[in-house]
């Protein structure tokens, strides 16, 4: 029972709680899909016209978090920057791949009051879910509530039954001031209290992690499973970065995709801060996480020249990641600016997430003293 309560008197307690109680349902939908006990199989690909991969989880995922967001805090007061649209899906040609849309979002939705929401009294229509989805086309800003949605990061990761997450967030004024990431297939340990004895070996799938900015803590439940309920307060755990800060004992993680982020780049770096293990490549923003948690120190991420990031490949992992106690900057030392618009503007050659200060200074240092020798 610890944590929830100090969540629940700050000033975004309500859109801390919807926040978790629409992940947790996502982390639900998302598992059953790709575990194939619900719609096509999950390997069923779309490309989009960037060549990006989505499927019907990402579509589904995004439409039921809208309607429940709408819900929750009135469609008038919400505005969604998301990463899908719903044009291929509204094509004459995609009836069967909505029908998969309408009946995975219904199917998820019948569940909310064991999340503790209210679902809607029928089942939504290809209409209302395409609605849906289209209506989270804001693009946020520096003025104003914005949230802002990844409903399956890492979909290779989601594709190949690997790590993917589900990544949600509130922006206020141009900050980050919540976030949720759900990290389905990233494992936890559950504490077993045994008479006097303290047993820390059962592992459970799947996580929910959360913070919101100023409260210098983040939290950690495990999934609901099965009939299970979300309780709140809940059993969430207080989750806090590694404090190894010697690069000879810390792990680096960074994207799968070569395409992604340059390898051979961070490779130099990594040998420059005398950072001695193999780079632990992750799918998807469970880097926050594994961040967040202390199962690694450094997260480096340098996409191609010219590759703009998105803000909601970002915003939940990197508050979390510094409620915890760590640091989130680009590979210049600047802060992430979430305030304009759609792309993390102004982004200086990468992202660096560390657990601490000293490791994080000799990450940027490295990447001033090798910039010049590097072809990204
Ligand atoms: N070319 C290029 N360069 C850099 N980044 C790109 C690029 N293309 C895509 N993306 C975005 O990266 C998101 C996936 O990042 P990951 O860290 O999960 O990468 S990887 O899949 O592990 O390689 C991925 O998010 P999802 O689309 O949600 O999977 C993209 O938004
Ligand atoms: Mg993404």
């Amino acid at each position: 029972m610890e944590g929830a309560d100090a969540s629940a008197s700050h000033k975004y307690a309500k859109e801390l709680q919807v926040g978790v109680r629409v992940v947790q349902m996502a982390c639900s939908l998302c598992q059953k899909l790709q575990k194939g006990s619900v719609g096509p199989s999950p390997d069923h690909v779309i490309s989009k016209d960037d060549d990006s991969p989505v499927t019907v989880a990402d579509w589904s995922v995004q439409a039921m978090i809208s309607w429940m967001l709408s819900e929750s805090f009135g469609r008038e007061n919400v505005s969604i920057v998301a990463e899908e649209d719903a044009q291929t899906l509204s094509d004459d040609s995609a009836t069967s791949l909505l029908a998969s849309v309408v009946a995975t979002v219904n199917e998820t939705l019948a569940m909310a009051p064991r999340f503790g929401l209210k679902g809607p009294t029928k089942p939504l229509g290809g209409s209302e879910i395409l609605d849906a989805i289209n209506c989270c086309n804001s693009t946020g800003g520096p003025v104003g509530r914005h949230w802002v949605l990844d409903p399956v990061d890492g979909t290779l990761g989601f594709v190949r039954g690997d790590q993917y997450a589900v990544a949600l967030a509130l922006i206020e004024n141009g900050q980050v001031v919540v976030g949720v990431l759900g990290c389905p297939n990233y494992s936890s340990k559950r504490k077993l209290v045994n008479n006097s004895s303290v047993r820390s070996d059962l592992w459970q799938e799947g996580c929910v992690m959360y913070t919101s900015k100023g409260s210098g803590q983040a939290w950690m439940q495990p999934l609901i499973q099965g009939h299970g309920s979300l309780e709140w307060p809940n059993s969430a755990s207080v989750i806090r970065v590694s404090s190894i800060d010697n690069p000879v004992m810390a792990t680096f993680c960074e994207p799968v995709e070569k395409t992604n982020s340059n390898h051979s780049y961070s490779a130099g770096i990594a040998h420059r801060v005398g950072l001695r293990k193999q780079p632990l490549r992750v799918y998807s923003m469970v880097k926050y996480a594994a961040i967040a948690r202390g199962d690694a120190e450094i997260y480096m991420k340098f996409a191609k020249a010219g590759y703009k990031e998105k803000i909601w490949d970002h915003a939940a992992g990197v508050v979390i990641v510094e409620e915890a106690g760590g640091v989130v900057t680009d590979a210049g030392g600047r802060p992430l600016d979430f305030s304009k618009g759609v792309y993390l503007e102004g982004l200086d050659r990468g992202i660096v997430a560390c657990s601490g200060v000293n490791l994080h200074e000799k990450i940027i240092g490295a990447v001033y003293a090798s910039w010049d020798s590097s072809h990204l």
